[in-house]
């Protein structure tokens, strides 16, 4: 099964190492982007086929993965619509793009699997939302969603969720990289060097989630665990909290679903 990127921007580049690094031959995916100088030297750093054109990069794929940016979406589309057809599977990243809008392109009969990953990925550690019109275990739908299960995990949601999951999940790991950081200046503040202090504070993160995904208790419950009475945690949170930690998480999420909800 040969898998073709319209585009290899950021996106693109995250999934495609994901694949590597997670059992996908490097001869079985296929990439054109806009700029031959950045997609060239990627191609070749992980054996992947360049290919010169889209129209060329679509027929020689059983899945198309469009990965370019939502403003210049239906016009790619629209360019590579006759070189699709019902044994194709087209998967798009595009936010904001749905099946519908696909559709209207590429027909009705076009099988297109709409995702919304996240740059995580690119470690196996992604999240993906997908979903499309049709029962998603069958062929050839189910050979896109297994890209993701490799890369991560999936769920499949409505589309209706689509702008509160890429929030959650598309953009989100840039909120939690803030974080990090805010962690890691914070141990710079006392001493410790950068570099230590973002391996403490990437490890602590790293370990707060898996013990959330492991215990049956709610963060609130293991919160209240690493809380001793009158101890110095309780006296961080409720500054956190004075400073507005929670309240300035559930804004940020707010302003990117909105942004998204506006384009
Ligand atoms: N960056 C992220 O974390 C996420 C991005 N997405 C979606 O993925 C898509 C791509 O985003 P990024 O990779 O961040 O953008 P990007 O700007 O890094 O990559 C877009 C790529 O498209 C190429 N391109 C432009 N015109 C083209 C054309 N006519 N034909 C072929 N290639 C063309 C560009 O050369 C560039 O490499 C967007 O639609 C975005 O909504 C979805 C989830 C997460
Ligand atoms: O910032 C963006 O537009 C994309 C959507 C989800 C993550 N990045």
């Amino acid at each position: 099964m040969k898998i073709g990127f319209v585009g290899v921007g950021n996106m693109a580049q995250a999934i495609i190492k994901g694949m590597v690094e997670n059992g996908y031959n490097g001869s079985d995916i296929l990439v054109h982007s806009a700029h031959k100088s950045n997609y060239e030297s990627f191609a070749k750093e992980l054996d992947l086929v360049p290919v010169d054109n889209n129209l060329d990069l679509v027929d020689q794929s059983d899945i198309v993965v469009l990965a370019v940016k939502p403003n210049i979406a239906l016009i790619v589309l629209d360019e590579i619509k006759d070189k699709m057809d019902q044994t194709k599977l087209l998967v798009s990243l595009v936010s904001g793009l749905s099946v519908n809008d696909m559709k209207m392109v590429l027909g009705q009969d076009q099988p297109v699997l709409r995702t919304m990953p996240n740059v995580n990925v690119e470690i196996g550690a992604g999240m993906t939302a997908v979903v499309s019109d049709q029962n998603l275990d069958t062929a050839p739908y189910a050979a896109g969603v297994e890209i993701f299960e490799k890369i991560g995990s999936s769920i499949e949601i409505s589309e209706d969720d689509f702008p509160a999951f890429s929030a959650l999940a598309g953009s989100s790991p840039a909120y939690v990289y803030l974080f990090i950081d805010a962690l890691s200046r914070a141990g710079v503040k006392y001493g410790f060097t950068k570099e230590t202090a973002t391996k403490i504070a990437a490890q602590v993160v790293a370990g707060s989630a898996k013990m959330v995904q492991e215990s049956e208790d709610i963060p609130y419950g293991l919160i209240d665990k690493v809380s001793s009475p009158g101890g110095t945690t309780v006296a961080g949170l409720l500054a956190m909290e004075e400073a507005g930690l929670s309240t300035a998480v559930v804004k940020g999420i707010d302003a990117t679903i909105a942004k998204e909800l506006r384009e």
